[in-house]
């Protein structure tokens, strides 16, 4: 395999499933690069895809080597969840069937809930005790909770779900809005399901200017484009990438994972962060066990909830809405993965 690289401690394992699609060709590279466990950190890739994919996982693996990343230390590209699965660190659950145009991602759940049933008992089995998992494929928050439910063994705080790519996308439509960068908009928090229900809220949104963070609310005194236009924007965003490429996203969800995964290993910046879709224990009115995107801060690879956030009518309206869509998805994974 690839040359090994000047590093310290010995190498993490990191599980990427659905290695032969779209999402892991882009994500692959940010991992073998140092991008999410940093500069210092070997990693050995376990390659997860199903057996008619072979020849194309083939050709990924082949391509890995000819990139020649220095801190790649061993690919494991199989087919066999077991090796898969085996003693990994870290997981990056991306394979399942993606949406065509027309449909929602909650119309995936029936093909794919089965398959994070049999992960998850994978995870359980097979995975270090402290194993961190970032659920990707859709949809993607139910899938985590069934992944957690199959894996009782594993800390129902290291299943966790992928809502970057809104906050992501929030953020570069503020920021193109307020005619700055990204790296000046902090505090935007998605809240909920990672559809068309989740809430971006940007109530809290802080601008960078000559060296100052300000709230949004002082510089941006446009509330409709907040209110009104923001939140369709990202809610259906997916879908106008599925309407102009023919294809899911891709480049920006392996980019999302990677920021996911980075700052759950190196932590959040001082005074800023992320939204996570984590397992509930009640905040804010959630009910227990769901599978929720909050904002959290990140210390020493634990989440936290950000606390005591004031709820006004129009955010507690938006909440009530994707809570109650991911009730309603918990109930149908948990009585198709039953009869399965
Ligand atoms: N949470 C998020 O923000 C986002 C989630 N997604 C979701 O990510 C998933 C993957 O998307 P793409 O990479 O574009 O799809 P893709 O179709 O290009 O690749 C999926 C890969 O998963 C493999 N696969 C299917 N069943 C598997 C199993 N049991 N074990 C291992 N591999 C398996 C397929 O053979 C295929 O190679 C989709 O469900 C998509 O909707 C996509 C974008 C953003
Ligand atoms: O929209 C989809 O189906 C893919 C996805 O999750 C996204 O782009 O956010």
């Amino acid at each position: 395999m690839a040359p090994v690289g000047s590093s310290s401690g010995s190498p993490v394992r990191v599980l990427i499933t659905g290695a032969a699609g779209q999402i892991a060709y882009s994500l692959i590279p940010l991992v073998a690069k140092g991008e999410v466990f940093g500069q210092q950190q070997e990693v050995i890739l376990h390659l997860l895809d199903i057996q008619p994919m072979l020849g194309v996982l083939n050709g990924v693996v082949m391509e890995i080597s000819d990139c020649a990343f220095p801190l790649l230390r061993d690919v494991v590209a199989t087919a066999d969840v077991e090796a898969a699965f085996k003693d990994i660190d870290y997981a990056f659950l991306v394979g399942a069937m993606p949406r065509r145009e027309g449909m929602e991602r909650k119309d995936l759940l029936r093909a794919n809930v089965g398959i994070f049933k049999v992960q998850g008992g994978a995870l359980d089995k097979l995975a270090k005790k402290d194993v961190k998992v970032l659920v990707v494929g859709n949809p993607a928050n139910t899938n985590a909770l069934i992944c957690s439910k199959y894996a009782p063994s594993i800390p129902k705080e290291n299943i966790t779900a992928m809502t970057r790519l809104d906050q992501n996308r929030a953020l570069a439509q503020i920021a193109d809005h307020v005619k700055s960068q990204v790296q000046n908009v902090r505090k935007l928090i998605i809240w909920g399901n990672h559809s068309n229900t989740q809430f971006p809220d940007a109530r809290f949104v802080e601008v960078q200017k000559d060296n100052s963070w300000s709230s949004i609310t002082k510089i941006q005194h446009d509330e409709k484009f907040l209110k009104e236009q923001l939140i369709p924007i990202v809610q259906k965003r997916g879908a106008e990438v599925i309407a102009a490429r023919k294809l899911s996203s891709a480049m920006s969800a392996a980019q999302a994972a990677a920021d996911h995964m980075r700052d759950w290993f190196h932590g959040t910046k001082k005074d800023d962060w992320i939204s996570m879709a984590v397992v509930s224990k009640g905040e804010y009115g959630v009910p227990q066990g769901l599978v929720f995107s909050f904002p959290v801060t990140v210390e020493n690879r634990q989440w936290k909830i950000v606390p005591d956030l004031p709820i006004d009518d129009f955010a507690r309206e938006k909440i009530q809405i994707t809570t109650k869509e991911l009730e309603e998805e918990r109930q149908e994974a948990q009585a198709a993965t039953e009869s399965q």
